[in-house]
């Protein structure tokens, strides 16, 4: 399929080697030219990472320049594109006007995909576009997570996200279909009520940020790694889990819409590796070097992963909740 993908930021990039991958054809569009024009260089790291390790799916440089074109405007982008990806700036406003244009530039079947982390954007959406309109959340990087959240627009037919879902389970990736729109779906959701709990430890001076990793990477990274959440709790049996809610020992944090340890370090102008530091000090290290570094170690972990397999999901089979 001929895929076009708006924004070639963080997420855009990585999309274009992940469907180039894939064996799609990819035109890829940003209305920086400085984001567009760093792309190349950023998906040929992470392609030659991938080929390292021997998982670029057999892709060469070559081929990856052969197969992800980039195009300076919008409608050169759009003009042939099966599915168009939207991957811009996580604001609803910027969104609309994206694809207010994209309506009158789009083939009529092409599939309109946002890879929104929270947004309900089928509001945002032109009403025609809507039966052909989906959520496809992919997680950073894309070409080493595997997860997909897959939401239909309330007028896609179900024939529809099944196409793509199997679209993306040919290319290797494990999408997930939700019954319907959720803001975060399942895994951003666990992730924001995770961050709440650290933003309010390292606030309230109950934690540094290296303590909160080191519980979660020598605590619960294994075994979620494994078993997830819920075959863990049958593991520690169901009792315990129904006692812990009757004791009440735990109140989550109250939501206040900003961490005063974030809003310290953003102030610091401390925003994270591409600054050189953030919660961490990086140590000035290359933030190319440091996101080669985490993709070498992802893929160690995955290759290992991939001999033991996980005792939870849909690898088992689940008991009727
Ligand atoms: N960063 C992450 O870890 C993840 C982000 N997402 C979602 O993906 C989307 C993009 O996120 P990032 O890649 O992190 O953002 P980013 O800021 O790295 O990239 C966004 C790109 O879109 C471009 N852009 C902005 N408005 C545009 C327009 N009207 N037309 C064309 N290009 C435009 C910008 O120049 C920029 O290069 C957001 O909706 C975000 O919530 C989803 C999963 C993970
Ligand atoms: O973790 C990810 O890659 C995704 O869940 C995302 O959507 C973004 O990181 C988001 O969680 C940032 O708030």
């Amino acid at each position: 399929m001929n895929i076009a993908i708006i924004g070639a930021g963080l997420m855009g990039h990585a999309l274009a080697l992940v469907f180039a991958i894939g064996g799609h054809r990819v035109t890829l569009t940003d209305n920086s030219a400085e984001a567009l024009a760093r792309a190349p260089g950023l998906m040929e790291k992470a392609r030659g990472t991938l080929e390292g390790a021997g998982e670029a799916g057999g892709l060469s440089a070559a081929a990856l320049r052969e197969r992800v074109t980039l195009h300076p405007t919008l409608a050169g982008a759009v003009a042939e594109a099966g599915m168009v990806i939207e991957a811009i700036i996580e604001k609803p406003e910027p969104k609309r006007a994206l694809y207010a244009e994209l309506d009158g530039l789009m083939r009529p079947d092409a599939i309109l995909a946002s890879n929104t982390s929270y947004l309900d954007v089928f509001p945002l959406m032109p009403p025609a576009r809507l039966p052909r309109a989906i959520i496809m959340h992919w997680y950073t990087p894309p070409y080493l997570v595997d997860l997909v959240d897959l939401v239909g627009s309330p007028e896609c037919p179900e024939a529809l996200l099944e196409e793509v879902r199997a679209m993306l389970a040919a290319m290797g990736k494990v999408p997930l279909v939700m019954r319907r729109f959720l803001p975060g779906y399942i895994a951003n959701r666990l992730q924001s009520a995770l961050s709440l709990e650290c933003y309010r430890l390292m606030d309230e001076g109950y934690a540094t940020p290296q303590e909160i990793d080191e519980a979660i990477i020598h605590g619960l990274g294994l075994r979620m790694l494994l078993l997830g959440q819920m075959a863990k709790s049958d593991l520690t049996g169901l009792p315990l889990s129904a006692q812990a809610l009757a004791n009440r020992m735990y109140e989550p944090p109250k939501p206040r819409g900003h961490s005063d340890t974030l809003d310290r370090a953003l102030a610091e102008g401390r925003t994270g590796v591409m600054a050189g530091r953030g919660l961490y000090d990086w140590g000035g290290e290359d933030p190319a070097t440091l996101l080669a570094e985490r993709d070498r170690r992802l893929l160690a972990l995955k290759r290992a992963f991939r001999e033991i397999g996980p005792m939870a999901g849909h690898a088992q089979t689940p008991q009727k909740a």
